[in-house]
């Protein structure tokens, strides 16, 4: 049995959760508030400030971690390496956890150093650094805090006179204390993916059937596997995802972004070091091992004998229209579970703000059956759940 501290305790932290108690290991499930998701299923939990790292040693002194899984960005993630070092096993490694914090360490590595194709890109410390970079990249682009993720404080910018507002918004919406921005080329893309990755101890690295997904505002409203793309992209985005973790190091399941174009082919766009929102459709039992059982085995060093699809599935989220530090509760539950071939999970998140996602609706069809069907499905079912 291995002590795992898992610094994240959201929807894709009790997922995992779940599958490693299943596999008979520890689980200490950590974040800043109390009664988080991961929190309600694992064996102990801590509340406190994962970005301060004299409290995030603390906790690892108190509980001498065999492991410690990320779930998260929001991490004093130089601390990593610190623990690495004296032999805790950092998840996929400190390197990588590190490096994808932060917008500037993992775009840098991935077009400067490894040569990748991403959008055109620049960093702006000003609003006037701003207005030369988008004289440079020209209208719509996209601009982005360095730290952040789930689209907070991310824009599209279609005029110059809109560069102040994504000035502001982009600062307020950034995690800690750094004033910097990224502004990206706008890649009209035709449709974009996930690619799940997993990289072993022992053994190749693997990739899962690419999962599409639709994003809103910089978060993900509905995802469906497996995506139909062109054989050469998916090759190419496959050869991308081996290179980029290569570099980062580690063992365990990534989500690797890409978009696609028809005319311009395959864009690097970012990755996550850990189970990916949008694979949340491999609950619907997709593939023979879920995204967060095949980050468990990466985890510790198991046997995956394969990746095989075995239906085809998509989700559609549910998301908190109001805000609220009361307990939210749902309508419609009786709606979902009269359908067929569909699975709703409730985070079980203990308060609301505009937008969070508080669960999401998956269905399941089979490999023949038809995807858009299945997609508009999983929408229409999840537009039923009322969260109030
Ligand atoms: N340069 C771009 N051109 C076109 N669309 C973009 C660009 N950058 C981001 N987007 C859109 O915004 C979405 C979110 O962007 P990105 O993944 O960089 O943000 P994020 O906040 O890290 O999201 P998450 O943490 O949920 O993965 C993308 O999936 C894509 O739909
Ligand atoms: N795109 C990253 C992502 O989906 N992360 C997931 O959302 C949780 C935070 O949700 P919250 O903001 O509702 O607390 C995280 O803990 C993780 O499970
Ligand atoms: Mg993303």
């Amino acid at each position: 049995m291995k002590k795992i501290l898992l610094l994240g305790s959201g929807e894709l932290g009790k997922e995992f959760v779940i599958s490693a108690q299943r596999k008979g290991q520890h689980i200490i499930a950590c974040d800043s508030y109390a009664g988080a998701p991961a929190m309600q299923v694992a064996d102990e939990f801590e509340i406190f400030d994962m970005l301060n790292g004299e409290e995030l040693e603390r906790v690892v002194k108190k509980h001498r971690p065999d492991i410690i899984v990320p779930e998260i960005e929001a991490i004093r993630t130089e601390r990593l390496y610190d623990f690495e070092k004296e032999g805790i096993q950092v998840v996929p490694s400190a390197r990588a956890v590190n490096f994808t914090m932060n917008r500037k360490a993992i775009r840098d590595l991935a077009a400067k150093e490894l040569g990748l194709k991403t959008a055109k890109y620049f960093y702006a410390k000003t609003l006037e650094e701003l207005k030369e970079a988008a004289d440079k990249i020209g209208f719509p682009c996209v601009v982005k805090p360095l730290m952040s993720s789930s689209g907070k404080g991310q824009s599209l910018v279609k005029s110059a006179d809109e560069l102040e507002h994504a000035w502001e918004y982009g600062c307020s919406g950034s995690r800690g204390d750094i004033r910097e921005l990224i502004i990206e080329e706008f890649i009209k893309f035709d449709s974009e993916i996930t690619l799940l990755t997993v990289t072993q101890k022992n053994g190749p690295t693997l990739f899962c059937p690419p999962i599409g997904h639709v994003q809103k505002g910089g978060d993900y409203r509905e995802s469906f596997q497996p995506a139909h793309i062109d054989p050469a992209h998916l090759k190419e985005a496959e050869e991308m995802a081996e290179k980029v973790t290569r570099a980062l190091t580690g063992a365990g399941l990534w989500g690797v972004e890409f978009f696609l174009s028809h005319e311009n082919g395959v864009y690097f766009s970012e990755l996550s070091p850990r189970p990916h929102d949008t694979g949340m459709v491999t609950l619907a039992g997709t593939q023979n091992l879920n995204e967060f059982e095949l980050h468990l085995r990466a985890v510790l060093g198991l046997p995956i004998p394969g990746i095989k699809q075995e239906r085809i599935g998509a989700s559609a989220v549910i998301l908190s229209p109001i805000a609220s530090q009361e307990r939210p509760q749902y309508r419609g539950l009786e709606e979902v579970t009269k359908e067929e071939d569909t699975y709703l999970r409730i985070f079980g998140k203990p308060f609301t703000r505009v937008n969070r996602r508080m669960g999401v609706v998956l269905c399941y069809a089979p490999l023949n059956a038809d995807l858009d069907a299945l997609r508009d499905k999983a929408k229409r079912i999840a537009g039923k759940v009322e969260v109030y």
